[in-house]
């Protein structure tokens, strides 16, 4: 049976806006253990909130750069992410892939830097929506998600793929 959505998506629109950002190389993927805030104790690919007046791009490279040391070449937006949240502000996450970076991930106030090789993807210890979409951005398509969440469940999902973003995102 299809259920039918409990958000009402045409209109939906998020409060926050935020960034995540993977580095898939020679068949392995840099995550981190969040230390603090929004996710803590998870794992997730570096990120956060978009600050004024920065592109979602900017955010993704700055948030990595912030909590791994490291700085990332040529990010690719593969996908967005729409969260109708039950217990906090529903928040859009755009996704950024990168195959390359400069520095060593190091450890942070915010962060611990994972390796895993992209078989072996920890997903019970990551936001429950992951398992939908992560596999699709490590084949390297272009998706939109949307969740509906009833505390840390994913009560509703849709996945389209293959979506064309615009230049430059
Ligand atoms: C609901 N399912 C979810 N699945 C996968 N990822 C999710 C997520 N919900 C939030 N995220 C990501 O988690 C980070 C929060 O980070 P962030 O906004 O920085 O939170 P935090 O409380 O630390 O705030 P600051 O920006 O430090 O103020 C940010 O990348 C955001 O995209």
């Amino acid at each position: 049976m299809i259920r039918p959505s409990p958000i009402d998506w045409s209109t939906w629109s998020a409060p926050v806006h935020a960034t995540l950002m993977f580095v898939v190389r020679e068949g392995r993927i840099l995550l981190i253990e969040k230390k603090r805030g929004l996710g803590a104790g998870k794992i997730n690919g570096p990120g956060g909130k978009i600050d004024p007046g920065e592109t979602p791009r900017e955010c993704a490279m700055r948030e990595t750069e912030e909590e791994l040391l490291i700085r990332v070449k040529d990010p690719v937006k593969l996908g967005e992410l729409h969260f109708a949240m039950s217990d906090v502000p529903d928040i859009l996450c755009h996704v950024y892939r990168a195959g390359d970076f400069d520095g060593v991930p190091t450890e942070t106030d915010e962060a611990v830097p994972l390796w895993f090789a992209t078989a072996d993807i920890p997903y019970h210890r990551m936001w429950s929506d992951d398992r939908y979409w992560l596999p699709v951005m490590l084949e390297g398509r272009t998706f939109l998600g949307r969740f509906a969440f009833t505390g840390d469940d994913v009560s509703w999902n849709q996945l389209v793929t293959d979506v064309e973003w615009p230049e430059g995102e």
